[in-house]
């Protein structure tokens, strides 16, 4: 589903304090990968919670197309039958991944080690994000590729009709990137490496093991080696996806700076290789207790109690960036509403997200009447009284237009973004749930 649609405009503005309980959306990174592996699995995959936003819907329609059969009961409980590792079919129409970098690139991967055409597509944001990093690795494991410059979908993949395995070193820290490779080695021969210097999200892996496949790790410091062995039997598993700690991320900040709020998040997914951002808001000073803390389908989850907070400025270490780098444009906005200055730097990778997440922060940040700097790799943003009365640009960006929404509850004056239908990419009922907990959104 690409965002062809008209845009939605909404704007926020000062409320009351937020309180009650609450639980986020599905994993976003989670709910596609058991899609992806109910879709390879043989016997049937039953999953509980799956996030059912845009991006997760267009991967679970893309999987149909390669042969699964997807299906939904009353009460949201989704199954997938699988077609084995070597099961899958050439789909007959181009797969169109609408938002999603994550359903994009991993497919890519599926498809690299399969013997058929395969095209894909996405909206005017996925066209516009890099894919030679997963054209490259995929290449040299014998897939071919006609596309737009630079790599950029639209763009056809031939899958190899015998893949080799690699041993690839990544150059970026990419869990797409990973899981793409490991995804194509499923069909190799022998075992696929994949290097990684720093530690990106292992729901892949874990995942992976947890559906049979022969899968290990080597942890050196925050480097990790990971070996798959090919062409394994996968058995269909039944999987409870958490509340994905990225998108419970926006409403931990909105409880932390609306003065008099305290909320209760149940079951937010707590993988340590994610909760950079909860480590941070932490040293920032907030009020953030981690409770019933337990492992639910081989990730740790817990709920979260958190109350409003004095924030102060901290230096956030670059190498925690993997750990929380979806979550920098909702810590601007703590920065935002804490005392002194945040300084946010490794962050090159998020100019080619959704959006230039550096350079559209800065300049919505800065139309609202917060101080910010941007660099060339990071941003610093001090605090101070918030203005707001500004309408900002999101880019079809999810990300941006849920901060920003944010953002509004603590202004002078409403905040409004030109179009927050991108939201139900990754957080479908964000503006219904925030206004039950007592914010004004609309
Ligand atoms: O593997 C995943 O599920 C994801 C990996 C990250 O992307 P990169 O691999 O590009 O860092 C993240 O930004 C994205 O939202 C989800
Ligand atoms: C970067 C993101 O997603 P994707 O790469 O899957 O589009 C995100 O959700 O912030």
């Amino acid at each position: 589903m690409s965002h062809q649609s008209a845009a939605v405009p909404l704007t926020s503005s000062q409320g009351t304090p937020l309180t009650g309980e609450a639980t986020a959306p599905g994993d976003k990174s989670i709910s596609h990968r058991a899609l992806i592996l109910g879709g390879l699995a043989i016997g049937d995959t039953v999953i509980h919670g799956l996030l059912e936003g845009e991006d997760v819907l267009n991967s679970a329609k893309a999987m149909e197309a390669f042969g699964a059969s997807v299906s939904r009961d009353q009460q949201g409980v989704w199954r997938v039958s699988g077609v084995g590792v070597s099961g899958l079919r050439e789909p007959n129409d181009v797969l169109d991944m609408g938002n999603s970098g994550t359903g994009a690139r991993l497919l890519m991967g599926l498809a690299a080690g399969c013997p058929f055409t395969t095209f894909f597509t996405g909206d005017a944001s996925l066209r516009g994000r890099p894919m030679a990093r997963v054209t490259g690795p995929l290449g040299q494991m014998g897939a071919r590729f006609v596309s737009r410059t630079a790599g950029r979908l639209p763009l056809a993949l031939e899958g190899a009709a015998d893949p080799l395995p690699i041993s690839y070193t990544l150059p970026v820290p990419s869990a797409q990137v990973k899981s793409a490779i490991l995804l194509a080695g499923l069909n190799c021969p022998g075992v696929t490496t994949v290097i990684e210097p720093e530690a990106t999200r292992d729901h892949s892996e874990r995942m992976l093991r947890a559906f049979g496949a022969d899968i290990t790790t080597e942890a050196e410091g925050n480097r990790r080696i990971i070996r798959l062995h090919g062409q394994p039997t996968l058995r269909g598993q039944e999987i409870t996806v958490p509340a994905d700690p990225s998108s419970a991320a926006f409403l931990v900040v909105a409880a932390l700076i609306v003065p008099g709020s305290e909320l209760t998040l149940r079951n937010v997914g707590l993988n340590p290789l994610r909760t950079g951002l909860f480590e941070t808001l932490l040293e920032m000073g907030g009020d953030i207790r981690i409770e019933n803390q337990r492992e639910t389908g081989g990730e740790p989850v817990g709920d979260l109690v958190v109350r409003a907070s004095q924030l102060h400025g901290v230096t956030v270490p670059a190498e925690r960036a993997p750990s929380m780098i979806d979550e920098y444009p909702i810590l601007a906005i703590a920065a935002a509403a804490a005392t002194g200055a945040t300084h946010m730097t490794g962050l090159a990778e998020l100019r080619v997200k959704e959006s230039d997440r550096l350079a559209v922060m800065a300049s919505g940040l800065s139309a609202c009447g917060v101080a910010v700097e941007e660099q060339p790799d990071g941003m610093t943003v001090t605090g101070g009284p918030v203005k707001g009365g500004a309408s900002i640009a999101t880019h079809l960006d999810h990300r941006i237009a849920m901060s920003f929404l944010i953002l509004g509850l603590i202004a002078a004056e409403p905040v409004t973004v030109d179009d927050g239908a991108p939201i139900n990419t990754s957080f479908p009922g964000f503006t219904a749930l925030m206004n039950r907990l007592g914010a004004r959104i609309q």
